[in-house]
């Protein structure tokens, strides 16, 4: 950053919600924890910050909110630079990383408005008006007398948000928040960031689902060993990979033949059912080989074909293509 730049920028939509570049952290043993690390999320998107434990989720997102400082390069949190403008960007950032820290003696409410009376610049003539439209955002103003120890893993992460949310927010950052939920809260807090994300608000955050993040994210970027494997729109990383061809008929061998021609590899026949790699080769204007032409030609060749598609390319081929190895696919 060059001097004078000023370090509290409009928050326009223009600048990305984080911007990292080069973002390294080597703990005091020795760990290269995150190595490099050039992150780009955009305002607006729902970004899925994924990759198996141990990878550096943590450690980046401790970075991102100035928890610890890197050991190299930089971070921005909708346009500022961290920690340096922590104080101005701080206030416009909610986030929840470890599990909300709560009284278990007192109750819902009573732990938020202990929340709000430790934040300075909350108007306290205001406070119940704000615990309880938090209260309602989260869905537990039924239960916000209730002992906060009587609450379920699924409503103390929730309390966590309202507590993220007592304050009007731009970016929401969420260290992952379905980490041991079953699946009735995991579905409750992927509902909740679908409706923050409606509301305007950029949510981070990280799993190590893969699943998760297909279900509630726009965009993602998967890290294996501190580094920065990919990002992008979720429909961009799934689309690098596309599916198995498939084709259903009764004369599989003069299907597999024409399949063969025309650049399909890795060809099984099951019963009455052939799949292969589609061919990987692009046409010269750089537009993938259309998978019409294939079924085209079969047809051409007299091949009586009663079922013809790819299986869905998801998100989990695409990774597990890109790191080599396997994720957790379900909660
Ligand atoms: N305070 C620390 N001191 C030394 N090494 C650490 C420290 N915190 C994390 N590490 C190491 O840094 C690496 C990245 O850890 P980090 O917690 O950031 O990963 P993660 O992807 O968030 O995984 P998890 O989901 O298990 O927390 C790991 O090898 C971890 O053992």
């Amino acid at each position: 950053m060059t001097k004078g730049e000023p370090v509290d920028e409009p928050s326009a939509g223009s600048t990305p919600a984080v911007e990292t570049r080069g973002l390294t952290k080597r703990y005091r043993g020795g760990q290269l924890a995150v190595d490099g690390l050039d992150l780009l999320v955009p305002r607006g998107s729902v970004f899925g910050f994924l990759g198996p434990n141990g990878s550096g989720k943590t450690t980046t997102i401790r970075m991102l909110m100035g928890l610890i400082e890197p050991t190299s390069g930089g971070a921005r949190l909708l346009g500022s630079p961290m920690p340096r403008a922590a104080r101005q960007v701080l206030p416009k950032v909610g986030a929840l990383i470890e599990g909300p820290a709560l009284y278990g003696f007192l109750s819902g409410r009573d732990n938020l408005v202990r929340y709000d009376a430790a934040d300075p610049t909350a108007d306290p003539r205001t406070r119940t008006a704000r615990v309880g439209a938090a209260l309602d955002r989260v869905g537990l103003t039924a239960a916000s007398g209730k002992k906060a120890r009587a609450y379920s893993l699924g409503m103390k992460q929730r309390l966590g948000l309202a507590a993220a949310l007592l304050q009007p927010r731009e970016l929401l950052i969420l260290d992952e928040p379905t980490n041991g939920l079953d699946p009735q809260g995991m579905r409750e807090i992927r509902t909740l960031v679908r409706e923050l994300a409606d509301d305007g608000i950029t949510v981070f955050l990280s799993s190590h689902l893969l699943d998760e993040i297909e279900q509630v994210c726009s965009h993602a970027a998967v890290m294996a060993q501190g580094r920065l494997i990919t990002q992008g729109t979720v429909a961009e990383l799934a689309a690098g990979t596309r599916g198995r061809l498939t084709v259903t008929t009764p004369d599989t061998a003069d299907a597999v033949r024409i399949l063969k021609e025309h650049g399909v590899t890795d060809l099984a026949v099951t019963g009455d059912r052939i799949t292969g790699e589609p061919p990987a080769t692009q046409l010269t204007d750089g537009t993938p080989t259309d998978l019409a032409d294939l079924n085209a030609a079969l047809v051409r060749a007299e091949v009586r074909v009663r079922g013809f598609g790819t299986e869905r390319a998801s998100l989990e081929d695409a990774f597990v293509a890109l790191t080599g190895e396997g994720f957790d696919v379900a909660g």
